[in-house]
């Protein structure tokens, strides 16, 4: 059983309130989150669009939350430094945006940021073969990314547990996050699998106070994890 203090809350602020932000980020801090997730998405690779550096720099003044910054773009190499200077704690690119993955991670580690990769659900574990050592996180995501309240493609729990044997095998400390349709409901199979971080947006901010919340999640993971 996975105890209280191994799970890691990371609430998607893409379903907050946009016209709130700073406030959202209060609200979470005082319910006693320590991350926050941000989805950067640049309309390209996903059909959608969200934040850039200046708002995540606004933001950075107003909260001391670690920042996990989940970059949903094309060509990721031209913005990392400015990411990192707006305040991201961790960048998370994903592989199939990266020609040169290596380089990008190293970059991100000189830049002062935590290294992430993310995986599409098609992308197979053994492209992070090589730089497994190397990563703070691997972000699974169990929906295709671009939008909120998804439902969770079942594929993802083997996916997980793979990359835990993995990971356990190089005997390295890198976390794994779940992201995409992550509820109360699978949160203890997700934890049991060998998730350390989980990404909630929709089953989150939709059920107030984020306190009770938190604690629901905990429960979950600590109940059947
Ligand atoms: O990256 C993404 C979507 O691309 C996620 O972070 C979602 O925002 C999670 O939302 P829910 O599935 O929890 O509603």
């Amino acid at each position: 059983m996975k105890s209280q203090q191994e799970l890691i809350l990371s609430p998607s602020l893409l379903a907050s309130d946009f016209s709130n932000l700073a406030g959202e980020l209060s609200a979470l801090e005082e319910a006693g989150l320590t991350w926050v997730h941000w989805d950067v998405m640049d309309g390209s690779f996903v059909p959608n669009i969200t934040f850039g550096p200046p708002i995540i720099a606004g933001c950075r003044k107003k909260s001391r939350l670690f920042f996990d910054v989940h970059l949903m773009i094309e060509e990721p190499d031209r913005y990392l430094e400015d990411f990192v200077r707006a305040g991201a704690d961790l960048l998370c690119v994903h592989a199939e945006a990266c020609r040169h993955l290596e380089r990008t991670l190293s970059e991100i580690a000189r830049l002062g940021a935590r290294p992430a990769v993310a995986l599409n659900p098609h992308t197979p574990l053994e492209i992070l073969e090589y730089v497994l050592p190397r990563l703070d996180m691997v972000l699974i995501m169990s929906v295709n990314p671009g939008f909120g309240g998804q439902k969770f493609i079942p594929f993802s729990m083997e996916k997980i547990r793979r990359l835990k044997s993995m990971i356990a095998a190089r005997d390295c400390k890198t976390l794994i996050q779940v992201d995409g349709g992550v509820t109360p409901e699978n949160t203890g199979e997700l934890v049991q699998c060998g998730a350390d971080v989980l990404v909630s947006g929709s089953a989150f901010f939709a059920h107030p106070p984020y306190r009770e919340r938190l604690k629901t999640f905990i429960n979950a993971a600590r109940d059947q994890g």
